[in-house]
């Protein structure tokens, strides 16, 4: 038997987990989780604090029992304080004041990632939170239902920030949103396509604030108010949402690691020690896109990482195919969806790189039910190769987005799409349809 433990139960853990007990019956697997629930969905919360699902338990996927069921031994609300790499131990204390040594054959690191906390004054003020866990949820979930939580200031526009600004503005708050960016989504999408998000959220009574940072948290033993480089903001409750950095805690001072603190991994989701891989968020992720190592955190990823960990772990060699980064948005019925780089993206990245547009109706102008959409595709100009794709619509449009992120992971060529066969029927588009229009019209 070889034992191997997964230190961490959440995405990527459990699909490394379930990949050697689902395949690999040699396998002693023993499961850890500082946290008392695993498998919640976060991409649940906003729908849940903004009442659009009517609770949070279906946000749970699987349980301690499921993974008892295969013969796993799991411990919860147990942290791992220290990891030996020498020995391969790992040092275990448990809520109730238990302490205990496991040894190790192979070690899974799936200890995801931990908000940025902004290094402000004023930060550890009562009523500011993050937006990381389930319990982080029902926290914020319980100040709205407060009279007096009346404004609530929302620090970033990224994708946490705009789904809880929605949130709460659907529970009938005053919502301030903050970026240091001149936009929402910057780091997704172009300005074109975020001109149309920040017009939603006006729209719908989002205050947004762009351009402008946090600067102060004040209050005496609540925040009271946000100071930022523009202005004071009285505010009764925070949530900061301003990005995730790997939580690299146990392996920090012995694992090789990339620039942000993420374990550097190879397409095994190895990291510099042969015996020790890394999956989901606390560990690097090959871009297609970029053809360079990154980091991007993602539940899709954390779950393909444990994937390729959990086959390689078993025995059956398995190279991660790497990822896009493909990731999509839905707010106030306006549907955003993107793969690989933006223009603003690429250009940072050092790519000669050229873009395509077209927006049309969905479907022939005949169908009843019919709506705008906007595409962008991203290429280089040199050797034409597809770097990203963009699509905006109150339509559900965010199929079409995969076949670019497999167009991004076979390095195909804007002209290849060209002529693709793209099916047509008036319920789903045109006969000349809006990714073949956009491919035509490329220089
Ligand atoms: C509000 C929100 C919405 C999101 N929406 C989406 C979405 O729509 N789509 C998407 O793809 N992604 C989304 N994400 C991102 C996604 O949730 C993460 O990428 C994903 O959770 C990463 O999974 P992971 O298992 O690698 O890490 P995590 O989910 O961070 O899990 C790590 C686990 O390790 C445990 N742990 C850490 N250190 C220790 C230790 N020392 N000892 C024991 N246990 C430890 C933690 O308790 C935790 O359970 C969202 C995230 C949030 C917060
Ligand atoms: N729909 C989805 O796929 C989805 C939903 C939620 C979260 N996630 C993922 O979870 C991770 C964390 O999400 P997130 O929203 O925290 O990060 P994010 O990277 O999406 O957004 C962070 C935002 O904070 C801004 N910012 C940074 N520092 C700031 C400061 N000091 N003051 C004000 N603004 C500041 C950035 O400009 C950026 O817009 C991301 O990887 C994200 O993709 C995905």
């Amino acid at each position: 038997m070889t034992k191997t433990i997964i230190i961490g139960s959440n995405h990527a853990g459990i699909a490394a987990a379930n990949t050697l007990l689902d395949n690999y019956p040699d396998q002693e697997v023993t499961m850890i989780d500082q946290n008392s629930n695993l498998s919640y969905l976060g991409c649940g919360t906003a729908l849940w604090v903004g009442r659009q699902i009517d609770s949070y338990e279906k946000l749970f996927y699987t349980k301690k029992e499921d993974f008892e069921a295969k013969g796993a031994k799991i411990y919860l609300e147990t942290s791992v304080s220290k990891v030996d790499f020498i020995t391969k131990k790992i040092y275990c204390n448990s809520l109730d004041g238990k302490s205990f040594v496991e040894k190790y054959d192979k070690l899974i690191l799936a200890t995801g990632s931990v908000p940025i906390k902004p290094n402000i004054p004023g930060a550890d003020l009562e009523n500011i939170h993050f937006l990381k866990l389930f319990q982080d949820g029902q926290t914020v979930d319980k100040l709205l239902d407060q009279f007096d939580i009346r404004n609530i200031a929302v620090i970033g526009a990224g994708y946490i920030g705009v789904e809880i600004a929605e949130a709460v503005k659907r529970r009938n708050k005053n919502v301030l949103l903050f970026d240091t960016a001149d936009r929402s989504l910057s780091s997704y999408y172009d300005k074109e396509f975020t001109d149309k998000m920040d017009e939603n959220l006006i729209k719908h009574g989002i205050d947004v604030h762009f351009n402008e940072r946090a600067q102060e948290y004040k209050g005496t033993d609540k925040v009271e108010a946000v100071v930022t480089n523009k202005g004071e903001y009285p505010v009764d409750l925070v949530i900061n949402a301003i990005g995730f950095l790997p939580n690299n805690f146990l392996g920090k001072d012995y694992l090789e690691l990339f620039r942000n603190g993420a374990y550097f991994v190879d397409n095994h989701q190895q990291t510099s020690d042969p015996s020790v891989y890394a999956v989901g968020d606390c560990a690097t992720i090959y871009s297609n896109a970029l053809e360079k190592t990154t980091y991007i955190a993602l539940a899709t990823n954390a779950v393909r990482s444990g994937i390729v960990a959990g086959h390689n772990v078993g025995g059956t060699k398995l190279d991660a195919t790497g990822v896009q980064g493909s990731n999509g948005i839905s707010i106030f019925g306006l549907n955003m969806v993107s793969t690989g780089m933006s223009v603003t993206a690429a250009k940072k990245n050092g790519f000669n790189v050229l873009y395509t547009d077209f927006e049309d109706t969905q479907k022939p102008g005949f169908m009843k039910e019919n709506a705008e959409v906007k595409i962008r595709i991203v290429y280089d100009a040199d050797n034409r190769r597809v770097l990203g794709a963009q699509m905006c619509s109150t339509a559900d449009i965010s199929m079409g987005i995969h076949m670019f992120s497999l167009a991004i992971e076979q390095k195909v060529t804007i002209d290849q799409l060209k002529l693709l066969d793209i099916f047509f029927l008036p319920h789903f588009n045109q006969p000349y349809n809006y990714i073949t229009m956009a491919a035509l019209n490329a220089k």
